[in-house]
């Protein structure tokens, strides 16, 4: 069970590809970092992944989720849970409808709903902010929501495209750690964008260098 890139890379239409092709095995719970230049595309490789990728854009390789080959499935289809920089709560929703929208369709009935966005509450530390105004939040607190919103969705792997630069650096850590806490005790793979060295170390997995020369990849599918 894991995420697998074969020989993936993008194209700007008939532009060469933007990096060298990438092979990787995220296993569960794992968290890969990408790293590299900015414009070597490091988002859109991620776009890639979740299926957003727009023209003049196109896709090479294999990619696979549980065996799955996520190229034939659709965006909404593919599981895949995304986590950004500057997080946004919805402003006109309480945090806990901002919750209860990412909540995943298998989980029917007004107490079901209301029992799962309280419990996630609770394990972000927001235990009673349901019906708070989501700028009443501080930057922490929001990103906090906005990961257990995602995570609500049920995804079967995070995308996470600097999801701590916009965080001062006294709540980067805390959140760091929350966010990395929380995808091992959910099992998934992860991969992790981003400039900072700290943000890889804290990932506590691989590392790769996108940009580099020739093919870039580690783990079983390399
Ligand atoms: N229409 C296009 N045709 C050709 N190249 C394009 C087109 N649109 C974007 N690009 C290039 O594709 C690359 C996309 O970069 P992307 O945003 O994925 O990089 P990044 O590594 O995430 O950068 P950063 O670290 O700055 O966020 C850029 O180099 C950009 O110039």
């Amino acid at each position: 069970m894991s995420l697998d890139l074969v020989d993936v890379t993008v194209r700007p239409g008939a532009a060469p590809p933007l990096f060298p092709p990438l092979c990787l095995r995220i296993g569960r719970g794992e968290v890969t970092t990408v790293m590299g230049p900015s414009g070597i595309g490091k988002s859109t490789l991620l776009d890639a992944v979740a299926g957003h990728l727009a023209p003049p854009f196109r896709l090479d390789g294999t990619l696979t989720l549980n065996g799955t080959d996520l190229r034939r499935l659709k965006p909404e289809a593919r599981r895949i849970g995304l986590m950004f920089q500057d997080a946004v709560l919805f402003p006109h929703l309480s945090v806990g409808d901002n919750l209860a929208f990412g909540l995943a369709r298998s989980v029917r009935g007004r107490g079901a709903r209301r029992d799962a966005v309280e419990a996630v509450l609770e394990q972000a530390g927001l235990a009673g902010f349901r019906d708070r105004d989501p700028a009443s939040l501080s930057g922490g607190q929001r990103s906090r929501a906005a990961l257990m919103r995602t995570l609500l969705a049920d995804p079967a792997a995070l995308l996470l495209d600097e999801p701590f630069s916009g965080l001062d650096a006294g709540r980067r850590d805390d959140i760091r750690r929350f966010t990395f806490d929380h995808i091992r005790r959910r099992n998934i793979p992860a991969l992790l964008v981003t400039h900072d060295p700290q943000d890889a170390e804290a990932a506590g997995g691989a590392v790769i260098a996108l940009g580099g020369a020739g093919r870039t990849g580690v783990g079983g599918a390399a």
